[in-house]
């Protein structure tokens, strides 16, 4: 797309980058002002009249993401491309929020900053997707600022106000079900329901009458009939997970159903209007699969109008140390102790393969919230979950769940033996995992009983006075649950 030459307004407090954007946009011939601040700004608005408002979000005297919605006000329609540092999702989403056209996280390259405005200019057309009601702009899901994750951020921002189909690529724990529920919650579907549905878990010959529903005795054992995944969905968002392991004839149902907007139940006749938004995702490599015939080319092309294509742990850098400290906060709301990181244990995961990526980091601190003693982790630690894995699937989600204590038990026993391998531990082993399992099944129940003393003795059928010495024996802050409800 190119929309030829036109009236560009730059606004960025740092003049070396008002330079160098002034040369390359005019370069590319458009005629460009400049201005350092949002006062300079509101003076030349009137007199250049821009077509495209190019701003830094933080200017000496307000804020770039603030002022958009007035500029808007003066010149309905006006694109405005967005320049920031902070390079967080919240902040593509503020942008897209305020009205923004597009969002460029610096550093930016200023080949792409020209397309975008040569873009704008063709388009001139704001997308305004909105948080949804009471949600606060820092608890959004998505953690990381590395160059890979914003490249992320920036296509959701562009397709979240739209309903084009998303094709979210990734290998396995990337974060690609997180993906699809952000493009959801965050645009005008979010009030219709977001239905998943995973290709590989459902057998291969129900996954017709799952997606599409069934009448009664359509097939053996149809007795009644029922609504499948895009009624369910109706008005909202479908994500079909692992869609690369979808079988072929269903794969030309759902053909059928994209290109005509509508689906019959398996067993039906009656037309239903499909109203709903498709977010595909696969850790497969979808052409080779073509190429090999297990995929059909025509459904790829209907699926991948947008990919965005999530990058591995690996490949996150500095994101790793931030996605770690969010999975220690949120083991510690779920009530498991907890834990810091100290520098050498940052240093130690940032070296890490990450084979099951963002899911095996998660396991990983919620597995070491549990078994650590210290309450800062080191490097040694790490090292130490590190070469002998144990199961965590089953670690405790919640303080209250009836499995936590008896998996934190299990997962205590596992660490002995990961740790003696073949060799039995010395003896002594009854006390020293009562000693170590003592400290979790105390923090636990003053979790579970929201640092109600009394009630945590109740639950754990001892004495009140014992509870308390023994809180104190084993310095446990016994506020802490209290604080943290
Ligand atoms: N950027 C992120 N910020 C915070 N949490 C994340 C991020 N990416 C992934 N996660 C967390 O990692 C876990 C795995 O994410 P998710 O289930 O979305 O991955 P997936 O790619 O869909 O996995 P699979 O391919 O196995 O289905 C989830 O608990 C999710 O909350």
């Amino acid at each position: 797309m190119t929309g030829g030459a036109g009236r560009v307004l730059v606004v960025d407090d740092d003049g070396a980058i008002r330079t160098v954007v002034r040369e390359a946009l005019r370069r590319a011939g458009h005629i460009v002002e400049t201005a350092a601040s949002v006062a300079e700004q509101r003076r030349l608005f009137a007199s250049f009249d821009p077509q495209v408002l190019v701003t830094d979000v933080m200017l000496p005297d307000g804020n770039g993401l603030d002022i958009i919605p007035e500029m808007l006000e003066k010149n309905p329609g006006l694109p405005v491309i967005v320049l920031s540092a902070q390079n967080t999702f919240t902040t593509a989403l503020r942008a897209t929020e305020q009205g923004a056209f597009d969002y460029l996280p610096k550093p930016f390259d200023l080949g792409e900053l020209t397309r975008a405005v040569s873009d704008a200019l063709a388009a001139r057309a704001a997308s305004g997707a909105t948080l949804p009601d009471g949600e606060d702009a820092e608890d959004l899901p998505l953690i990381g600022r590395s160059p890979p994750m914003q490249e992320v951020y920036r296509t959701i921002a562009r397709v979240v106000a739209n309903d084009l189909t998303v094709l979210v690529l990734g290998e396995s724990g990337t974060g690609k079900e997180l993906v699809a529920r952000a493009i959801h919650d965050f645009g005008p579907r979010s009030s219709a329901p977001f239905v998943a549905i995973n290709m590989a878990a459902i057998p291969r010959e129900l996954i017709e009458s799952e997606l599409f529903g069934h009448e009664r005795g359509a097939f053996t054992g149809a007795q009644a009939r029922s609504a499948g995944r895009f009624e369910q969905a109706q008005g909202g968002t479908l994500f079909l997970d692992e869609i690369g392991d979808m079988p072929m004839e269903a794969q030309t149902r759902l053909l059928r159903v994209l290109q005509a907007g509508e689906f019959t139940t398996v067993g039906g006749t009656r037309s239903i209007r499909a109203d709903v938004r498709i977010i595909a995702a696969t850790h497969k490599d979808l052409p080779r699969l073509i190429a090999d015939g297990g995929f059909r080319e025509d459904l790829y092309y209907r699926l991948n109008v947008v990919p965005i294509r999530l990058p591995s742990l690996r490949q996150r850098g500095d994101d790793i140390g931030e996605l770690a400290r969010f999975f220690l906060d949120r083991a510690a709301a779920d009530g498991l102790p907890r834990k810091m990181l100290d520098p050498g244990a940052v240093a130690r995961l940032a070296q890490h393969g990450w084979p099951g990526n963002v899911r095996e980091l998660e396991n990983l601190m919620r597995r070491l919230a549990v078994l650590s003693r210290e309450d800062v982790i080191s490097a040694t630690m790490v090292e130490q979950q590190l070469q002998h894995p144990v199961s965590v699937e089953a670690l405790p989600l919640t303080a209250t769940g009836s499995g936590g204590l008896a998996d934190a038990v299990e997962q205590h026993l596992a660490r002995y033996f990961a740790t003696f391998g073949r060799d039995l531990p010395p003896d002594g082993l009854y006390d020293r995992i009562l000693a170590e399992v003592e400290r979790p099944l105390l923090e636990l129940s003053m979790a579970a009983a929201k640092g109600n003393q009394l009630r945590a003795a109740r639950l754990l059928g001892i004495n009140r006075n014992t509870l308390r010495k023994k809180l104190t024996d084993l310095q446990i802050d016994a506020g802490a649950a209290k604080r943290s409800d």
